[in-house]
């Protein structure tokens, strides 16, 4: 297999780490960042002269909204991780018009799970969507949640945000993707709703959602260890090697 790695940050070292010895592999990421069996590209040209089999972004919604489409409407198959650019709407209609000769997007559970079930109920039976993200204060430096509040002196859990899935997701880039998986997986941006907590307490990276259908009604709950990026849950690597190892799978569980 060929991959081409956008971005080779806490995500993708582990995604490059767990293919290590499977596939041929090149990054791209402004500094020109190299990891073992990886080697830097300097452009997205250099990129697509590569042949990738699959694209894997980990960099941001910047790169994703500047890189993916573009890539897609060539006829090559992404995996992307930076979901909550899609609650863009004007991205969202450049993402869905640009695949082209096959070329297919990816979205996996990233540090999420559950969706399987979610997504396979009728969408006009789903009646409410509730996700609540719980990280400690350093996940969430650099956010607008810190803007002008001191996060390391909290004393208890403190919600900074609540509303819904497309806003989160906007404001919130590099901690609220899930909350835009759990939206397109299940009832839509603006009927999923968000919550999001600093909890100096919190054990890890959490994430629990409950969904309300004319079905079923279920709970799902992770907490999980954070990665060297301490507001990416060590997790969302593994889905993504998971998605990339179904591609030449027999079975897919
Ligand atoms: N779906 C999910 O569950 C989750 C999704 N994410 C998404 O994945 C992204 C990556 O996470 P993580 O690995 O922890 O982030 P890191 O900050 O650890 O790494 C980001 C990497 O992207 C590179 N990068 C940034 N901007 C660009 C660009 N414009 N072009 C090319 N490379 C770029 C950086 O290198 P350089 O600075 O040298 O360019 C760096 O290598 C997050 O920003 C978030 O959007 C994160 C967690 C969970
Ligand atoms: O990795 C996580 O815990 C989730 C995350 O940052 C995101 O959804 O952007």
């Amino acid at each position: 297999m060929r991959l081409a790695l956008i971005g080779l940050g806490a995500i993708n070292r582990a995604v490059a780490a767990g293919m290590a010895g499977q596939a041929e592999m090149v990054a791209l990421t402004r500094s020109g960042a190299e990891a073992p069996g990886v080697m830097a590209v300097s452009d997205l040209s250099a990129l697509r002269v590569f042949a990738p089999d699959l694209v894997v972004e980990a960099a941001g919604h910047g790169a994703a909204r500047a890189y993916l489409p573009g890539l897609l409407a060539a006829g090559i198959d992404v995996l992307m991780a930076s979901v909550g650019v899609l609650a863009d709407p004007e991205t969202e209609a450049a993402f869905r018009a640009a695949p082209a000769h096959g070329a297919q997007l990816t979205i996996p559970a990233g540090a999420i799970g559950g969706l399987d079930l979610l997504a396979a109920l009728p969408k006009d039976s789903l009646r409410a969507v509730r996700y609540t993200g719980v990280k400690p204060p350093a996940a969430w430096a650099g956010s607008p949640a810190a803007d002008g509040r001191d996060l390391s002196a909290l004393d208890g859990p403190v919600t900074l945000f609540e509303g819904t899935a497309r806003q989160a997701a906007l404001r919130f880039p590099n901690n609220a993707n899930v909350a835009a998986t759990l939206a397109l997986a299940g009832a839509g941006f603006d009927r999923t709703e968000a919550r999001l907590v600093a909890d100096p307490d919190a054990a890890g990276n959490g994430h629990a959602y409950d969904v309300i259908s004319d079905t079923a009604e279920m709970t799902f709950s992770v907490r999980a260890r954070p990665s060297d990026t301490p507001g990416t849950s060590a997790t969302t690597a593994m889905s993504l090697l998971r998605a990339i190892r179904n591609r030449d799978a027999a079975w897919v569980v």
